[in-house]
Formats: structure tokens, C-alpha cells, sequence
């Protein structure tokens, strides 16, 4: 297996002490190709979304290895130089499981993920009462990916992610993350920040290690911007809600429209070709022209 241009690319920004990669979180395909129109250089496939979009369901730890694997793959072609960090939950069951996880995202061209030290019967990082595995197991998890990686031969970015600071506080949490760098984790994630001077503390504690903030829409931690974040000293953010707000917000407005006043109101969206243009049918068109069976040589 070689190494990953975009794990690369995704490495050299991590590396930059004034940069942050900024990764707004996609879940299928239409959302990933509406973030790379605009020129994101990083993208995040969130959980939660994902297990909404495919599952209908919360982000309980419903959803399967085989499920997440497909929808990163799936975003990760669309642009190969744009590297995908995905989730891993728990990395779905023992060390077996997180080796399978491990290497099934990195031959689905995943550039980076996050593994996390709740239980398999997981919740997301900002709902209440969450459970915590043992540090032993979550390091055995963090080795394991490591193992993983080292035997692809791939320079995937492993991040590990702690949901401990709202059972253990601060410093068992921070413990955490440093034991996981020390086994070869590249990047730490304190899920849950409180505050922002916890923030900055972190990334104090952590340096040089690469700090992750994860900005949840409406959860427990300081609303950040970009800016914000990175002059607190992370080096990458992820934004779960970047699709998951608007769809919410502009399907609900569609479906109040239609189901009270008969009539479909949407803004912004031209017709079908429009449409099809920001999921590809330029390119889609060239392939045709390329392979000389010319069915769109008319135009569509
Ligand atoms: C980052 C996260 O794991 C995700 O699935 O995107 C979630 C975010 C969310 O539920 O909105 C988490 O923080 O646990």
C-alpha cells in the first residue's frame, strides 16, 4: 500500500505551527461536493450525519464499520488531493476491529480518523452520562491503529479523542491524550472543551502535539471561529453541523411551504442541469467525449 497524498498534505498543515486546517463535516456526497465547490482544503464525514443520513437514527453507536467505510469512500474519491478525516467511533469492537477499521479506511483513501475511548454503546461527545472504557483498553485501541498503519505501510493521521473530561475532569483526560500520543497518536482530541481558557490550556499542555477542537453547533463547548480557534493554538477544527444545520433548517422551511401552501419553495437552486453541475456533469460529460461514445456531444 503506498502513502497517501493527502494524508501528506493534511501532515504538512499540521506541521505548521500558524496554520489550522479547517474541516467542514459532510456526510454524503452532494454535501462533500458543495464544500469542495467552495475550496475547502480538508474535509471531515461525521458521524452523527452520517448515521442520520444513512440510518435515520442518533448518534448512538448504531451505525457499522462496513456503513462508515462506504460513505468514506465514497467522499474521498471525489477529490483524491483533499484529504477526508473521518470518524471511527470506537473503532466498532477489540483490537481485531480497530486493525479492520484502520485498514479498510485507509484502502478506502481516508487521510485521517479519530478513535475515541467510549464504549461500543457510545452517544455523541456532547450529549450527558457518557461511559468511558478503561485507559488500558483505549490505549490498546490506540496501538492497535497504530499496528494497523505501520503494517499498511500507509502515513494515515490517527487521531485519538478523549470523551473523559466530563466523568474524569481535565487532567485524567489530558493523561489520556498524552499516553495515546506517546503510542504514536499524531493528533489529540479533548472532546467536550468547556471553556476557552480550557482550551488554550490544552493546547498548552499537549504542545507540540496537534490539538483538534471539535465546534458542535448548539453543544458544550465555546462557539469558536476559525480565527478564534487557531489563535488559541488548535491546528485543526471540524465543523459536525456545516451540513446538518442548513439541511435541517432548509428542509424544514421546504416542507412547512409545501405542506401549507401546496406550493415547493426553494432558494438558491437553479434547474436539474444547475443541479447536476455541482455533483459533476462536467466531468462526467469529458469521460463521455474522452471514450468517443459522444451521448452528450449535443449538450443535455
Ligand atoms: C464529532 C462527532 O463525533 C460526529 O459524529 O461528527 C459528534 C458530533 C455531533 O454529534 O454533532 C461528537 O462530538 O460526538
Amino acid at each position: 500500500m503506498v502513502a497517501s497524498n493527502a494524508a501528506s498534505r493534511l501532515r504538512q498543515s499540521l506541521a505548521d505551527e500558524v496554520n489550522i486546517a479547517v474541516c467542514p463535516g459532510v456526510y454524503d456526497g452532494l454535501t462533500a461536493r458543495i464544500a469542495l465547490s467552495f475550496g475547502f482544503d480538508a474535509l471531515y464525514m461525521t458521524g452523527a450525519g452520517t448515521t442520520a443520513s444513512r440510518l435515520g437514527q442518533p448518534d448512538l453507536g448504531v451505525i457499522t464499520l462496513t456503513e462508515m467505510r462506504e460513505t468514506a469512500q465514497m467522499i474521498a474519491s471525489l477529490d483524491h488531493s483533499i484529504p477526508l478525516t473521518a470518524d471511527a467511533d470506537t473503532g466498532f469492537g477489540g483490537s481485531l476491529m480497530v486493525h479492520r477499521t484502520v485498514t479498510e479506511y485507509i484502502r478506502s483513501g481516508v487521510a485521517a480518523l479519530h478513535l475515541e475511548d467510549q464504549p461500543t454503546s457510545k452517544r455523541c461527545g456532547h450529549l450527558l452520562h457518557k461511559q468511558l472504557v478503561s485507559v488500558d483498553e483505549f490505549l490498546s485501541r490506540i496501538k492497535a491503529a497504530v499496528n494497523a498503519r505501520q503494517s499498511s505501510g500507509n502515513d494515515i493521521v490517527l487521531i485519538a479523542r478523549t470523551d473523559a473530561l466530563a466523568t474524569l475532569g481535565y487532567d485524567q483526560a489530558i493523561s489520556r491524550l498524552k499516553s495515546a500520543v506517546a503510542l504514536g497518536a499524531d493528533v489529540a482530541f479533548l472532546e467536550g472543551i468547556t471553556s476557552k481558557e480550557q482550551a488554550k490550556q490544552a493546547c498548552e499542555d499537549l504542545s507540540p502535539t496537534p490539538v483538534l477542537f471539535n465546534a458542535v453547533t448548539g453543544g458544550v463547548s465555546p462557539d469558536l471561529s476559525v480565527e478564534e480557534a487557531r489563535d488559541l493554538g488548535f491546528r485543526m477544527i471540524i465543523f459536525p453541523g456545516f451540513a446538518i444545520g442548513p439541511v435541517y433548517s432548509g428542509l424544514n422551511e421546504a416542507a412547512k411551504n409545501l405542506k401549507e401552501g401546496g406550493r415547493l419553495i426553494t432558494s438558491g437552486i437553479g434547474g436539474p442541469k444547475d443541479f447536476f453541475n455541482i455533483v459533476g456533469l462536467k466531468a462526467a460529460m469529458a469521460i463521455d467525449a474522452a471514450s468517443r461514445e459522444n451521448l452528450f456531444q449535443d449538450g443535455v
